[in-house]
């Protein structure tokens, strides 16, 4: 038998749409069901017209090490597993609490970039201990023999000064002088698949307003432009903060609303503080990605 989407019980799966700063997410409990999700199943569910709709899809499992609560993978909407999610971090330490599947205030999570520490804050939001960032060229990974703050990357005719910083996820960050005149459209999908970037990258475009605060847009691999990308937040102070533009704690406005992000410095690991918000409960039907009535061949 060979399942796109398989459900061991019945021909219907229950999800969970949640959002994070408008970043939006279908979240699968996959501790309580059997699921595997193949890329055309995440192409499916993700598809705004045909689907539920969703820039990530999140499926929760139960943890294969003894100091983890749980496991957490992570699938674009192109259908690509990534390793990092901020926004989704933050929805999926909600939902297993609002799942009845644990009643804990800090969580641990197994992601594919390692051990993430979620806290609840007794005003909703939830703070995540994001990791140290990858500095290193070849950790984010990014081409260039020798790390530093900026690198020069060539595109087309033009030379731009980035980032490159690893957040478990690979980034790249621009300084722009207005973040609604940014060429979000035309330049991410550019910088995303540049060749200097061997497992493409998020590009955020960022305009420093003072030290303490920055609006910021982003192009997310596999997605296109999102309304928030907490990684690329994180990523974006840290390379502000080396640039010597920023201090130590960061509001990060994005279209769907801010952060607060905390760096202290290189080999310590980023804080991100922000909401997270069930939308609704559904009901996938297996048979809309197998293409028939029965869930299965
Ligand atoms: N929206 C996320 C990042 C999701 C993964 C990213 N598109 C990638 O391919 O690395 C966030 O909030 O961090």
């Amino acid at each position: 038998m060979s399942h796109a989407l398989t459900d061991s019980a019945s021909p219907s799966l229950r999800f969970t749409k949640m959002q994070g700063l408008g970043n939006d997410f279908v979240i699968f409990d996959g501790v309580r069901q059997r699921i595997e999700l193949r890329p055309e199943a995440v192409r499916a569910i993700a598809d705004r017209h045909f689907g539920v709709g969703c820039d990530q899809i999140l499926l929760v499992e139960a943890a294969t090490s003894p100091n983890a609560d749980f496991r957490y993978r992570i699938f674009n909407a192109d259908g690509t597993e990534v390793a990092q999610c901020g926004n989704g971090a933050r929805c999926f330490a909600v939902f297993v609490r609002r799942a009845g599947l644990t009643n804990k205030e800090v969580i641990t999570v197994e992601t594919q970039s390692g051990h993430l520490m979620l806290h609840h804050q007794s005003n909703g939001e939830i703070t995540v201990n994001m990791g140290i960032p990858q500095l290193a060229p070849a950790d984010v990974p990014f081409r260039n023999n020798e790390e530093a703050p900026e690198y020069l990357l060539s595109v087309g005719d033009d030379t731009l000064r980035i980032a490159a910083v690893g957040m478990g996820n690979p980034h790249a960050v621009l300084r722009v002088s207005s973040v609604t005149d940014a060429p979000v459209a035309t330049l991410g999908p550019r910088i995303e698949t540049h060749p200097d970037f061997p497992r493409h990258c998020n590009v955020g475009f960022m305009e420093v307003c003072d030290r303490s605060h920055v609006q910021l847009r982003v192009w997310e691999r596999g997605v296109g432009e999102t309304l928030a990308c907490g990684s690329n937040a994180c990523a974006a102070i840290v390379a502000g903060i080396r640039w010597d533009e920023l201090d130590h704690a960061v509001a990060v406005t994005l279209p769907g609303g801010s952060l607060y992000i905390e760096w202290a410095g290189p080999g310590q690991p980023v804080m991100m503080t922000g909401p997270a918000q069930v939308v609704f409960d559904g009901v996938w039907p297996i048979s809309a990605v197998l293409g028939n009535s029965e869930g299965g061949s």
